[in-house]
């Protein structure tokens, strides 16, 4: 069917089918994609699973072009197709919304709209722009305002600026990477459920990555399932269990095996935050005088969307950024965050980005895993000797333990995919059997649903242990899943404090939206 609406700029005509026939992409001796195909059938709503690793980015940079597969093609209503570059798959009218924002944080939403074309010349005459984008704008299934700098939009926005760039672009297959891993529940159902009024209209075709069932029940037609590089399922939503999907990225049945907690908080204060107050990078202040206790065997979870001082805050608490005034106690003694108060105290931090934040990209895994205890006996003798070997048995233990899938323990830790990057932090973080404070910054960020769930658990046991944990998230139902306390940070303030049982959702959502 096509149709045509002579009043809008955006052509209605249905979309291409998109098919990607035995494809194959090799990074040295390790095939991330063996021999897969997919089918995009026109005006569906298609979700790509899989466990970390399993390699679903590399199939979708294969067909945007950012990769050249070793062999397989992709075509275009049964043309096949070459793409080499993300202007290939433009012209083919595909387009790709990423996890994090692409858009220039100064500019109006205008500007980036415009800066987005690939055909943008270098004279632009505003006036024009603007008559072209308005009636674009009113046409779209959603609407951002054209003069706001994209820095003041939150994050729901943004993200629906992202995937307004692609319509723009007369893009007519969005191929989505977990695209609301940075939303609110709320804010996550909204632009998904627009995206699906505009599948079911017709115009527009969805591949989505996503590792959270919920959202692919509520919202997708169809899965295909990656297992270690392979197709390992393909089959319609309405037939299948979220056992059965699970199963499917697995190849063995799970049974859910959540962790209780198994006492209330003690009424010991481990961290004491006392109003705090630390600046963004540009000198303007990000954390406004915060105070906050968290005591042993207890939870706290600080809810926010990102962006909100969440961030500065943790790195003062890990020593990577000064406050510049207020006190914080460990232990009821004056806390500094130097490396040996974090190792008296035994305080552990899980940072935000792992890769950049808690890694050397080029060393391998087993170095990244000993880098806290790699001048410690056994793997050092007299402070100074290493010894490789035990470096590397200690690395082989928590591999296996935590299912870091690399093709070995010499591997850089740079060439893994994202979630088992932050399985190699987590497992280096939380091995240890004596530590005291937690502070984990979005620790699930990325992972699939079987690392969550096993994430989650030790959480929930290092609390049952009488550890505070401190539990920065911008998931709200992990937050809410896993926490004694919540606290909602917005604009630098801790602006709602509740135990969780007394907690009030609507309030919530509202407070972090800075109501
Ligand atoms: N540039 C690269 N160099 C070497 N190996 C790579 C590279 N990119 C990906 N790999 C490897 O290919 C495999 C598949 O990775 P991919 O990123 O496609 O997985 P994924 O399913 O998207 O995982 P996640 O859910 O963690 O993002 C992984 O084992 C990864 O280590």
């Amino acid at each position: 069917m096509t149709t045509t609406t002579a009043s809008t700029t955006r052509e209605l005509t249905k979309p291409p089918e998109l098919e990607v026939v035995n494809m194959t992409k090799r990074f040295g001796s390790m095939t991330a994609l063996d021999n897969v195909s997919i089918t995009l059938k026109p005006g569906t709503f298609h979700a790509l699973l899989g466990e970390n690793g399993a390699g679903k980015s590399t199939l979708v940079k294969c067909v945007m072009g950012f990769y050249t597969a070793d062999s397989g093609e992709v075509s275009i209503d049964n043309q096949p197709c070459t793409i080499t570059s993300p202007r290939d798959a433009h012209k083919y009218g595909i387009g790709m919304v990423y996890q994090h924002f692409t858009s220039v944080p100064a500019m109006t939403v205008a500007e980036n709209l415009v800066l987005s074309r690939f055909d943008s010349s270098n004279i632009i005459k505003w006036e024009e722009e603007y008559d072209r984008l308005t009636l674009f704008m009113k046409s779209s299934p959603f609407q951002v305002d054209l003069h706001t700098p994209v820095a003041q939009l939150a994050a729901g926005q943004k993200q629906k600026l992202e995937i307004l760039k692609q319509l723009y672009l007369k893009s007519r297959i969005l191929i989505l990477d977990e695209p609301t891993s940075v939303l609110t529940p709320q804010e996550a159902d909204e632009v998904l459920g627009l995206l699906r009024n505009e599948v079911i209209a017709g115009n527009l075709s969805v591949l989505m990555i996503s590792h959270k069932f919920r959202e692919v029940t509520a919202f997708a037609d169809e899965i295909t399932v990656l297992r270690k590089g392979k197709l390992a399922g393909h089959g319609l939503v309405k037939n299948l269990t979220v056992a059965e999907m699970a199963q499917m990225m697995l190849g063995e049945k799970q049974e859910p095996k959540q962790v209780e907690k198994t006492a209330p908080p003690s009424h010991i204060p481990v961290l004491e935050i006392k109003d705090i107050r630390a600046n963004k990078d540009n000198g303007l202040e990000a954390v406004c005088g915060v105070d906050l206790t968290l005591r042993a065997g207890e939870i706290v979870g600080i809810a926010g969307v990102s962006g909100n001082g969440q961030r500065e805050l943790v790195e003062v608490l890990a020593g990577q950024r000064p406050a510049t005034s207020g006190q914080i106690l460990v232990n009821g003694e004056i806390y500094k965050a130097t490396r040996s108060e974090m190792y008296k105290h035994q305080i552990f931090a899980l940072p935000e980005e792992p890769l950049k934040n808690a890694c050397v990209p080029h060393m391998s895994v087993a170095e990244n895993l000993a880098l806290r205890t790699f001048d410690l006996p056994p793997q050092a003798q007299n402070g100074w000797l290493l010894v490789p070997k035990l470096i590397r048995q200690f690395a082989q233990v928590l591999i296996n333990q935590f299912s870091i899938k690399t093709p070995s323990a010499d591997t850089p830790v740079g060439n893994l995919s994202g979630g088992n990057v932050q399985r190699t932090v987590l497992a280096r973080e939380l091995s240890s059997e004596n530590v005291k404070l937690l502070i984990a910054a979005n620790p699930c960020f990325g992972l699939d649903f079987a690392a969550v769930e096993f994430i989650h658990g030790q959480m929930v046991s290092a609390r049952n242990r009488g550890v505070a944990v401190l539990l920065v998230s911008e998931d709200l139902d992990e937050i809410l899943k896993l926490s004694d306390r919540i606290v909602v940070i917005s604009e630098g303030k801790f602006v709602y404090e509740s135990d969780i049982e007394a907690a009030d959702f609507v309030e919530i959502g509202k407070r972090m939206a800075g109501h």
